[in-house]
């Protein structure tokens, strides 16, 4: 193997290493899989390429119904056969990108969403080749392309969206626009989508991003979860009230 070869090898293992202890950190297993809210989960796929972790992104879609056109990670509704969050997560991105489950490196859960339908969205993430080729589903997948994480604390083009759920919920909703020179187009990345790579990102590299964020950079673990049980307490409330 060439010199160049071997240290191009040794600093994308170390630089999953380093990622991989921040994750484990993070990781929420099942403490959130008692909720009683309807079950999605998205894969959030990270590879290496040029020394840089890199995230997996698709666009959904025209022919769906929920959210055409949109961003979003691979992913999807629970299925009754699935064990639990992370087999959703694989079986998804297996239907919609072609990822095949033994492929992933499945490294933890992170603190979950909730969508515009109140489910409740576990986000996934897991080492995938930096070689992988997908092969998108046409059904439910028009573009799959990739955005460096670092971009999610650094962007060069960055809109904060206040607003305010049918719950009665105030947040910020990030939205990205990314211009990707291999496709040689731009993709708005924002939402719920946005609020897991903004969180991937914090979660892995630790900085102050450039832009405001809703949680503590200090505390980030607990106003990580305060953040979602906030959430959960104002969509539960308006459940309880509905019935
Ligand atoms: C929550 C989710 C993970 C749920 O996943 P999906 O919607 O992909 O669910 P899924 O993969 O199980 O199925 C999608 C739909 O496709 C249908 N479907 C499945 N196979 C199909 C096929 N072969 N041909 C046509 N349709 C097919 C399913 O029946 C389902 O329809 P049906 O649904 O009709 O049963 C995702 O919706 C998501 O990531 N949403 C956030 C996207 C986002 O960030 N958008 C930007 C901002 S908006 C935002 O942030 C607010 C928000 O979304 O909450
Ligand atoms: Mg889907």
């Amino acid at each position: 193997m060439a010199a160049e070869e071997h240290e191009g090898e040794q600093e994308r293992d170390s630089i999953k290493e380093k990622a991989r202890l921040r994750l484990r950190e993070f990781d929420v297993r099942d403490r959130f899989s008692h909720l009683p809210l309807a079950r999605a989960s998205v894969l959030l796929p990270l590879m290496v390429r040029a020394g840089k972790l890199h995230l997996l992104l698709t666009v959904r879609s025209m022919q769906l119904r929920r959210s055409p056109g949109e961003v979003c990670f691979p992913g999807g509704k629970s299925d009754a056969t699935d064990k639990d969050e992370i087999d959703t997560a694989l079986r998804e991105a297996k239907e919609e990108v072609g990822l095949q489950p033994e492929k992933v490196e499945v490294i933890c859960r992170l603190v979950p969403g909730i969508d515009k339908m109140n489910y409740l969205v576990t986000p996934v993430v897991g080492f995938i080749e930096d070689t992988f080729q997908p092969s998108p589903n046409p059904d439910e997948v028009s573009n799959v392309f990739v955005v460096p994480l670092e971009y999610f604390i650094k962007p060069l083009n960055y809109q904060t969206v206040p607003y305010k759920t049918s719950s009665g919920y105030h947040g910020r909703m990030h939205s990205f626009t990314y211009d990707d020179p291999e496709h040689k187009m731009s993709f708005r990345i924002w939402g719920l989508t946005a609020h897991f790579a903004v969180f991937l990102a914090l979660v892995i590299f630790r900085r102050r991003p450039t832009f405001e964020i809703d949680y503590d950079l200090d505390n980030l673990i607990s106003s990580s979860e305060s953040y979602f049980m906030n959430l959960y307490a104002s969509v539960y409330e308006r459940k309880k009230s509905n019935i």
